[in-house]
């Protein structure tokens, strides 16, 4: 079950193009990649309790593992103090960067 407190996605600034970066982090604190989201794809997030994102060079709606089958459930997103900033708190399967590690940052 998404854990999200009520009307949290409402006030977050989004840039000009309309996205907001996102850090995928695994329950056990390790920062698995950082990508961008839309307010459609919080909203498929919480709607379906796997992450997505807006691939910036695909121009499209990205639900993360969808050809990989590397899913992420998403247990909880949180907001930064400032609101400006998502952090989805996973449950990942297999790699979460497309070159096989782990995470993109190892
Ligand atoms: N799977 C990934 C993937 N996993 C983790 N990441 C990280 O997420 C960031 C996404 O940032 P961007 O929006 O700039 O990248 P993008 O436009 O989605 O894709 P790229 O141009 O970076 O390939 C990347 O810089 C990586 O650090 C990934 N970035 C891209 N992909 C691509 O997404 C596609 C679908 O993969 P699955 O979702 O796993 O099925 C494949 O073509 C992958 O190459």
């Amino acid at each position: 079950m998404l854990t999200l407190a009520p009307g949290v996605l409402d006030g977050l600034k989004y840039d000009e193009r309309g996205l907001v970066p996102v850090i995928a982090q695994e329950e056990d604190g390790t920062v698995l990649m950082l990508a961008w989201a839309s307010r459609e794809a919080l909203d498929a997030t919480v709607a379906t309790g796997y992450a997505h994102y807006w691939s910036r060079s695909r121009r499209e709606l990205w639900k993360k593992g969808a050809t990989s089958g590397h899913l992420q459930e998403v247990v909880a997103v949180k907001v930064d103090c400032d609101a400006d900033a998502v952090l989805y708190l996973v449950r990942q399967t297999g790699p979460a960067c497309h070159t096989g590690s782990r995470s993109c940052f190892s």
